[in-house]
Parts: C-alpha cells; structure tokens; sequence
C-alpha cells in the first residue's frame, strides 16, 4: 500500500531528518532526483529550453539545483523569479555557475518564454503554500499549460492545499508531478488529482521518520491480495455467497448489472430477491433468483442493496429486513435516499456496514461533500459508525475510525450510467470474503477503475462493457506490475 501523508505529517517527519544530515542534503537528493526524472521525461536534455518558476521558498530553491544540474548538460536553462529579492540564494547561485539565466516575473517576454519552452518547472509553492497562485504566477501557469512543453511540479503543484487537493482559485497544471518522501494526500484526491498529472516520488531518506498512514492507495498488488482464485477445497458455498436486492419492474437493467457484477467478479453462487426477478433471470442462468424477499433467498455471507430497487414502502421493508440481519451489507442508490430520511438501523449495525453514496446523495445525509473529501467520507463514516465510499474522479473510503482509502484507478469514460451499480455488486463480492467494509470498498473500486480503464481502451464504454470484461480486469489486476500511481493509461 501507497502511504498518504498531510503537509504537517511530511514538516514532523523532516525534522529529525534535518536535524542528523548536514545542512542542505535533503534539498540536494530532492534536486538531484527531480533532475533525473526530468531528463527521462525530456528523452535527452542538450539544447532543450527550460524554464524554472521560482517562489521565494524551498521549493524555488529544489528547482534552480535541479536546473543547475540540467543547464550542466546541456539545457538552455531561464529561472523565472516570482519575487526577485527573496529567491533562494545558493540555489540561484548554482544555476548561475552553471550557465543558467535569470530574469524576473513581470520582464516583457517572460509569457513567451514560459509558453516556447520545452520543460516548464513548478518551483511556486510547496508545502508551505497556502491559497491560491497570485495573479502573476497564475497568469505564467496558464502560459505553461497553453505552451507545447512539458509541465512538471516540485513536490506539489503550487496552488493545491497538499493535505486535501483542495484548489483555492488558480493552481498550477502539472502533466507530472515529482513529489519528495511521501505521496502528500493532495496529489491524489479532488482536484489535486487531476492538477498532478502523474506522480513520481522520490526518495530523500525520509521513511523511516514517517509515522502510520492513516490514509493508503492500493496497488494491483494489494487488490489482488483479496482477489485470491479458489483452492482446491473450496465449493459454491464456500468464496462467500452473495445476495443481491436490485432493480425493479420499472429499472430492470440495475439489477442485472449490478447481479451480473458480482458473478463476473466471484462466481462461486449469486443469489437475487426482487421485482426485477424475470430480468435477472434471463440474463443469468447462473443465479438463484426469487421475486419474493430477501429472506425467501437463501442464505448469503453479504447483501448488497440499493440499485434501481425504488423508494416505496416495499423497497424500504426489503432494506430494514437486509439491514436487520447480522450479516455485512453494501448500501447503494435507492436504499441510500431512504436511509438518509432514517439512518438508525444503520447507527445500530455491528456486521460491516459500506454506503456508498455519489456526491448527491452525499448530500442527503445533510452536509454538502465540500473541497476536502476525504474528511467528509471520515465524517459521514464517524456519525453512522459504518464505512463510507464515496464516488467521483479520485473514490475515497473512509471507516469510521478514520481510516481512509483514496482511489488510484478509473478514467473519466465511466461518468456514464448504471457503472455504480457494477461497483456495488463488486464491492457485495468481496465484502462476502469477509473483509473489513472499509477494505471491500477500496478493493471494489480499485478493480472497478481497472475494468474501467480495460473497457475504455475500446473506446466509449457502457456499464455492461464492465460486467463482461470484469474476469479479465481480475487477471490483470493480478499480474500488472504494482508500482503505478493513478495511471490511467495502464
Ligand atoms: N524541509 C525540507 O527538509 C525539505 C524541503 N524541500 C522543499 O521545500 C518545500 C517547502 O519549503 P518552504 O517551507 O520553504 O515553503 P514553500 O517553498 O512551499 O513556500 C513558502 C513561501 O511561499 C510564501 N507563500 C505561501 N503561500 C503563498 C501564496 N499563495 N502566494 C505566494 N507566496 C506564498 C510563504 O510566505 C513562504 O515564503 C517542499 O515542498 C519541498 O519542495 C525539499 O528541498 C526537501 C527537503
Ligand atoms: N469523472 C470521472 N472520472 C472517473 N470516474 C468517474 C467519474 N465520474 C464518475 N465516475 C465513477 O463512475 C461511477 C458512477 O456511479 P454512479 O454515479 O452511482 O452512477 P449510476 O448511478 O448511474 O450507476 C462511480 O464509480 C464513479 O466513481
Ligand atoms: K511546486
């Protein structure tokens, strides 16, 4: 698991770090590995046009070494400073000796510069920066974005809040991000995400310092720990039989996805109970199906409940009857508008417990989700005492311990509909594993973003599409390589 750490866990690591290295060595392996990841990027340095943004702290001064360091080979190398009097000194000393040029923000050309340049370096803001670009370093971002160069921040891209991805007004869009020590929580979640690009990390010694996560990303690796195939003792009955409550003579489809999902995912037996009964059974020979209630199904090691299922008074019997039981249950969609009129049954629960609410439905347990959202998953997660999975671009989940999981597959092809009830039905798969929910609905929507990514490649994707290359993702999600962060071209 990929540790997620705030900007305050990263100062608290760094001091005793600083403390037994002598001065300016972190600064150095920082500057050094930056400038290596910005020579594979390049694909050769000798007579490319760089230009460094330097803000008026560290940060400026990772990126002049590094530029430093590229001029030495070869780069046309310009350090733009945003504050000529308090750019770091020795940094711009070295860039200096190394035949790099200098020159300040607000000279006549310098949007051109930015804009013609091969590589432009975010050396803003780091962690210490708070708010938003001001209007010159904003306006000298969005010549690096319109720019045909490459864009690449330091540590984070200046702008986002490092400990949330938080963007207050202008931030700086980076295609990479090369981040120092740890994978600050902010590159990966809200739109932070999207401002990173993809994250290189890099290693200044500073591990061993870092305290527990609290947050994690997960890799194919970790996914596939709990995607383990059946042994040679195991039966239908034994990989966790799940019971799925979904869909409805008027929406059959969301049952059938979400039925389909996880026999696609963990097809040892899939047991139905609904409205939508004919629909399902059409469509899956394979599953057990009932129009009665959920208890005339059989029995089930998870329930998922939700999807298509509707909001009457049958749907909210079949929901508090699931929720009654002792057993884990996905809540999803329907059940979710209902449970947010009276979430007590879900206060009382003791079995794992995963909502997993989109941003509005979010809303309807009464607070707006808001730019930080992995505290917002905590929050909901801790006022019901159960695990909270919240969708969008980067899925957070969060337990109600504070325990939190932030997303690194997908790609923006699944913003299409029905793709919420294939990860519901994933996630009721593995919950009946047996799992933590919080660890179900991470594993969940790391194969749903891969199956995603999988069906996109294709081109435009349906939900379907999911169910049917779910066996596939699975394979994948076992044999790619782990070390890939929120690459959605893998
Ligand atoms: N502390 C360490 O041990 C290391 C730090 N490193 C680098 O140092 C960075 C942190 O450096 P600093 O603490 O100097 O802070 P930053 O370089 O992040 O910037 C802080 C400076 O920016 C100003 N500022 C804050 N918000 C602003 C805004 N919105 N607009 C304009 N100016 C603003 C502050 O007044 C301060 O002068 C890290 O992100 C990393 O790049 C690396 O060199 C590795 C080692
Ligand atoms: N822009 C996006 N980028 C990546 N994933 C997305 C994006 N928008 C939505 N998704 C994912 O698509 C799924 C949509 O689920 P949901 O909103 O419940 O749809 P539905 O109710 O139609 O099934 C979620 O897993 C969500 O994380
Ligand atoms: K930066």
């Amino acid at each position: 698991m990929i540790g997620l750490y705030t900007a305050e866990e990263i100062r608290a690591a760094e001091e005793p770090l600083l403390a037994e290295t002598p001065p300016g060595t972190l600064m150095q392996r920082a500057a050094t590995g930056l400038a290596t990841v910005c020579v594979r990027l390049l694909h050769g340095v000798y007579g490319r046009r760089v230009a460094l943004l330097v803000g008026t702290g560290n940060n400026g001064g990772d990126a002049l070494y590094a530029g430093a360091r590229l001029a030495a080979r070869g780069a046309r190398v310009t350090a733009v400073l945003l504050d000529a009097e308090r750019a770091h000194p020795a940094g711009l000393a070295a860039l200096r000796r190394a035949g790099g040029r200098v020159r300040r923000a607000e000279g006549p050309d310098v949007r051109d510069l930015v804009a013609r340049a091969d590589l432009v370096l975010d050396g803003i803001l780091g962690i210490g920066g708070s708010g938003g670009l001001r209007p010159v370093a904003a306006e000298l971002s969005t010549a690096a974005a319109e720019g045909a160069g490459l864009t690449v921040a330091v540590d984070v891209p200046s702008g986002i809040d490092a400990g949330t991805g938080a963007v207050d007004g202008a931030a700086f869009p980076a295609m990479h991000t090369v981040t120092f020590g740890a994978v600050k929580l902010g590159l990966v979640v809200g739109e932070g995400r999207a401002h990173a690009g993809q994250v290189h990390l890099v290693d200044i010694g500073l591990e061993p310092h870092l305290p527990a996560a609290t947050a994690h990303q997960l890799t194919d690796a970790d996914a596939a720990a709990r995607l383990a195939p059946p042994s040679a003792t195991d039966d239908k009955y034994s990989q966790g039989v799940v019971g799925i409550v979904a869909g409805s003579t008027t929406y059959p489809g969301a049952g059938v996805l979400c039925t389909g999902a996880a026999l696609r995912t963990r097809p040892g037996l899939v047991r139905y109970a609904g409205t939508a009964a004919d629909g399902v059974r059409a469509a899956w020979p394979e599953v057990i199906v009932t129009d009665g209630r959920p208890g005339d199904a059989g029995r089930v090691q998870a329930w998922v409940v939700g999807p298509g299922m509707g909001t009457d008074a049958a749907a909210r019997s079949a929901l508090d009857e699931v929720l009654a039981t002792d057993l884990p249950v996905v809540v999803d969609a329907d059940a979710l508008t209902l449970l947010a009129e009276d979430p007590g049954p879900v206060r009382g629960r003791s079995a794992p417990t995963l909502l997993t609410p989109h941003d509005r439905e979010f809303a309807r347990f009464g607070a707006e989700v808001g730019a930080d959202r992995v505290a917002a998953a905590r929050r909901l997660a801790a006022d019901l005492g159960c695990a909270v999975l919240l969708k969008g671009e980067a899925t957070v989940v969060a337990d109600a311990d504070g325990a939190a999981f932030v997303n690194g597959t997908g790609t923006p092809w699944l913003a299409t509909a029905g793709t919420g009830d294939v990860l519901s039905g994933i996630a009721g798969a593995v919950l009946a594993t047996g799992p933590r929910a919080v660890e179900a609905g991470a594993v969940a929507a790391h194969l749903h973003g891969r199956t995603g990514q999988l069906a996109a490649q294709r081109g435009p994707l349906v939900a379907g599409d999911l169910v049917r290359r779910l066996p596939e993702a699975v394979g994948r999600v076992r044999g790619l390589r782990p070390d890939r962060l929120g690459d959605s071209e893998a």
